[in-house]
């Protein structure tokens, strides 16, 4: 069931906590609304539900105006960052919690009732803890028993709102692989809020990244941080290294450090942004750069070498990061206190007041260079 959100607005008092916010959720597939805390994210989340209503605007499920449904009428799953489950009833009655709530003429019968919890507990995969009560439950099993009392009546749409906050970061890591292949299996819509990039990028088709009640950019994980479309995706994604400076003769300059641009109007302030993983490392400036760096720390992160480094000569609001294979790592040999030089693949190009940023690829450019010469 696919989900259109339609110019929706809502104020609370004076603040206008969403505002006209138009999105499309395919169905089917699994969205992550991402922002900081208060970017609007659980209160759209409500009125998709009819938990809340809106000022302005229309919810449709799968082209029907769902607007002035009752959130018992929309057909719909939830689960919470913390647990709402029943204390005094088990595993088994929990699930059944909502089956057992339905009007008499939709109630399954109790033989299908008891079918459906076992096949819901295996699902998530804890049949031998039926007859637990939540207490004797982990942090991770309860969401879990959580989850399988939202999918308990077949809802058409699956919403969770920080499913996995409040549990630790591997349990979370679990989870969350077992939440993606379990919709990989069933396939209902999600929608679910976080505040953590790396769970909305591992975890959903479609990203959805909101700012002060506004959508700011939809895309998939990849499309999102290949290509942010503002600062404000940028700066919330991941680690961006930023060379601010002024355009002067083809290059953008600050202090020592310069890169190469491809005409870009003089005199004009810019900011170079680049991700760690499109800036290499050399121990001499290249054609196309000077940003001379010295190296603070080498983290050994899983598959990665990650490498801070502070400018020299120049400056930056944040210290650099740059990403290396440990293969790189032990070809190059890079130590704490060394001066290198970065060497960029791929910048994002933030001219003036400009929104949008401009992607420069100095690999294409200084081939294309060297082919015309
Ligand atoms: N019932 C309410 N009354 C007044 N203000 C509210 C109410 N609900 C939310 N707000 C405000 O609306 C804004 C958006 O809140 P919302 O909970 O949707 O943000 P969020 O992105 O989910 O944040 P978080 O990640 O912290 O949960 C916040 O500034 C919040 O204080």
């Amino acid at each position: 069931m696919s989900i259109t959100i339609d110019q929706i607005s809502k104020n609370f008092g004076g603040f206008q906590a969403l505002n006209n916010v138009s999105l499309d959720i395919p169905e089917g597939q699994l969205t992550a609304l991402l922002g900081p805390s208060g970017s609007g994210k659980t209160t759209l989340l409500r009125i998709i539900a009819g938990l809340e209503s809106s000022d302005s605007g229309r919810i449709l499920f799968g082209g029907d105006d769902v607007s002035q449904l009752h959130v018992r009428d929309r057909n719909i799953g939830f689960v919470f960052q913390h647990y709402a489950l029943f204390r005094h009833l088990t595993v088994a009655e929990n699930i059944a919690f909502g089956l057992e709530s339905l009007p008499r003429k939709q109630r399954p019968s109790r033989p299908d009732i008891r079918q459906r919890v076992a096949r819901l507990l295996e699902m998530i995969q804890l049949p031998e803890l039926a007859k637990r009560y939540p207490a004797q439950l982990s942090g991770g099993q309860k969401q879990r028993v959580a989850l399988a009392r939202a999918l308990a009546t077949q809802p058409r749409i699956l919403l969770l709102d920080e499913p996995f906050g409040a549990l630790d970061a591997k349990v979370r890591k679990d989870l969350r692989r077992w939440l993606r292949a379990l919709h990989d299996e069933y396939h209902f819509t999600s929608i679910f809020v976080t505040h953590d990039q790396e769970e909305a990028l591992e975890l959903s088709d479609q990203v959805v990244v909101m700012s002060q009640g506004k959508v700011e950019q939809v895309n998939s994980p990849t499309g999102l941080y290949a290509r942010p479309e503002s600062r404000f995706v940028f700066d919330f994604l991941g680690h961006v290294n930023v060379l601010a400076g002024v355009v002067k003769g083809q290059k953008l300059v600050q202090g020592d450090a310069w890169v190469s641009l491809p005409a870009v109007r003089n005199d004009q302030e810019a900011q170079l942004y680049l991700r760690p993983h499109e800036v290499q490392l050399a121990r001499t400036p290249c054609a196309q750069a000077k940003l001379p760096l010295r190296i603070e720390a080498i983290s050994l992160i899983g598959s990665e070498v990650r490498i801070e480094l502070a400018p020299e000569g120049w400056q930056s609001d944040e210290i650099w990061e740059i990403g290396m294979s440990h293969a790189e790592f032990a070809r190059q040999n890079p130590a704490r206190g060394e001066l290198w030089y970065a060497v960029p693949g791929v910048g994002h190009l933030f001219v003036a007041d400009s929104a949008q940023p401009r992607t420069i690829d100095w690999q294409y450019t200084e081939a294309a260079n060297a082919s015309s010469m």
